[in-house]
Parts: structure tokens; C-alpha cells; sequence
């Protein structure tokens, strides 16, 4: 469904160049839920941008449902841009535009007509369970509620890759793994491939069907739940696959 293939990226500092992510190479099944995970600073976000070219590989190259978009003409690779959906931990919505305006935004961009857009966006509205919401402002949401509009935006394109930066870090845990449920959901109805960055394991634990482990900008680890089961959280610590699924990893953090 994803393949990275020996990607990297550097950032010009006024020191020099940093590598923020290392000769990376990915496989991403379809219909899998994966999950990367490391510690601050090892390149997960930088990552996770580079699949959508958000952030331009400076070397590698990047292939999303057979087609490399890092071959692709600027036009093309909008086009390609739009069935792949994003969502953040802060999740950037416009403060000053309704619920449904929020979720239609992808739609106009993308040329949808507004009869198509109106009816799209009320489907994708009532996917997420804010059909109630549509005209009222993010402000007047609470976290959980602001999530689901992002996630209901990024969905509206109908995308076959839903890409998921630290989607839970500002909730608390209850709206946790209520978004979390809503991302399940998203992968077990609809289909749709999930990349999750995030630095917390028990996200990983309750809906991640496969994991890497980033450090230093590269993978240093890569397990999946159907060679391991994850277990619930013990306070351990030892490496990231050792605190997931109890069994000796590669990584040695924590
Ligand atoms: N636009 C940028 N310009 C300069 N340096 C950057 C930029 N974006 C990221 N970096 C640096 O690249 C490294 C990796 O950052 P990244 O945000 O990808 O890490 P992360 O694993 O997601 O960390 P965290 O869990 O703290 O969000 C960091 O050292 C960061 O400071």
C-alpha cells in the first residue's frame, strides 16, 4: 500500500545540516494499522510528513497505492495529495469557520461541486457522531468533539491512507480511546490504511496491528501482533518491543 524506499531528509541549521530521518525503507500493508514509535526528537513526525511529501525527501523515494509520488509533477501530486487524509494533535481547524465549512474545505479544493459537497460532508459527519454539530464553531467543542471534526475533514476526500501525528496526546484518557475506537472503526469499515505516530505504547497496544520503532532518525526495530501479542501494560521498561509484547527487542531505550 507504502513503500519508503531508503529515505532521507536533513534540515539546514545555522550549524549545519541535522539528518532527521536515515535512509528509512517501509512497507505498509493495506488495511494495516502501523504504528511508530521512539523517543522525542527520532524522526517520527518527519516521517510521517515525508509519506505525504509535506516534508520533500532529499534522497528515497516514496509510493502510495503503486503510484511514486515522489516521480510526480506538482499538479499530479495534488491530486494524489487529496486521497491521502492527515490529522494532528492540535487538530488544526479554522477557528472561525463552522464545523460543516471545516470538513467541506478538502472538498472544495478538490473541485467537488457544493449539492455532492453538503451531501458528503452530513455522511462523514455522521460517520464521526457530530452530525448534531455541524453549525456550530471548534471553540464550542470540547477536545474529543475537535478530533472527530479533523478526523470527519480528513475523511472527506474519501482517502485510501489516513495519516495520524500524536492523534491522542492532547485528550485525556477517556477521549483517548474513544478516538481511538473511531480510528478502529475507520480501518475496520472502511478499509482504510492507518500510520499512527505516537510516544505512547498503550496506542499501540489497543489498535496497532504492526509497529516500528524509530531512533536517530532510523528504524531500528519492526514487530507485528500477529507474531507477537500485546499485552497489556506491565511498567516495565526495557525496549519498546520488550514494554509492548514482553519479549526482547532491538531498540534499547527506556
Ligand atoms: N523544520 C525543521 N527544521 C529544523 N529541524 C527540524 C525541523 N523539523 C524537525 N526538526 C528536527 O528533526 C528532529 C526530528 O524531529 P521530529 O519532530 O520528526 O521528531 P519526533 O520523533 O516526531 O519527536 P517528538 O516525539 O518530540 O515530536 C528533531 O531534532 C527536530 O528538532
Amino acid at each position: 500500500m507504502l513503500t519508503l524506499s531508503g529515505v532521507s531528509k536533513s534540515f539546514e541549521l545555522k550549524n549545519g545540516s541535522y539528518p532527521a530521518v536515515r535512509q528509512v525503507s517501509l512497507e505498509v500493508k493495506a488495511a494495516s494499522i502501523h504504528g511508530i514509535i521512539g523517543p522525542s526528537g527520532a524522526g517520527k513526525s518527519t516521517l510521517l510528513r515525508l509519506i505525504n511529501l509535506l516534508e520533500r525527501p532529499d534522497m528515497g523515494t516514496v509510493t502510495v497505492g503503486g503510484k511514486e509520488l515522489t516521480a510526480l509533477p506538482e499538479r499530479q501530486l495534488r491530486r494524489e495529495r487529496q486521497k491521502i487524509g492527515m490529522i494532528f494533535q492540535h487538530f488544526n481547524l479554522v477557528g472561525n469557520a463552522t464545523v460543516s465549512r471545516n470538513v467541506a474545505i478538502p472538498l472544495e479544493l478538490a473541485g467537488v461541486k457544493r449539492g455532492e459537497r453538503l451531501k458528503r460532508t452530513a455522511e462523514v459527519l455522521e460517520f464521526v457522531g457530530l452530525a448534531d454539530k455541524a453549525q456550530q464553531y471548534p471553540a464550542q467543542l470540547s477536545g474529543g468533539q475537535r478530533q472527530r471534526v479533523a478526523i470527519a475533514r480528513a475523511l472527506a476526500n474519501s482517502p485510501q491512507l489516513l495519516l495520524c501525528d500524536e492523534p491522542t496526546s492532547a485528550l485525556d484518557p477517556g477521549t483517548t480511546a474513544d478516538i481511538l475506537g473511531v480510528l478502529k472503526n475507520i480501518n475496520a469499515a472502511l478499509g482504510v490504511t492507518i500510520v499512527i505516530v505516537t510516544h505512547e505504547l498503550d496506542v499501540v497496544r489497543s489498535i496497532c496491528t504492526e509497529v516500528s520503532v524509530m531512533k536517530d532518525g532510523g528504524i531500528v526495530d519492526s514487530f507485528s501482533r500477529g507474531e507477537h501479542e500485546f499485552l497489556p501494560p506491565a511498567g516495565h521498561s526495557g525496549s519498546y518491543r520488550q514494554q509492548i509484547t514482553g519479549k526482547a527487542g532491538e531498540d534499547h531505550v527506556g
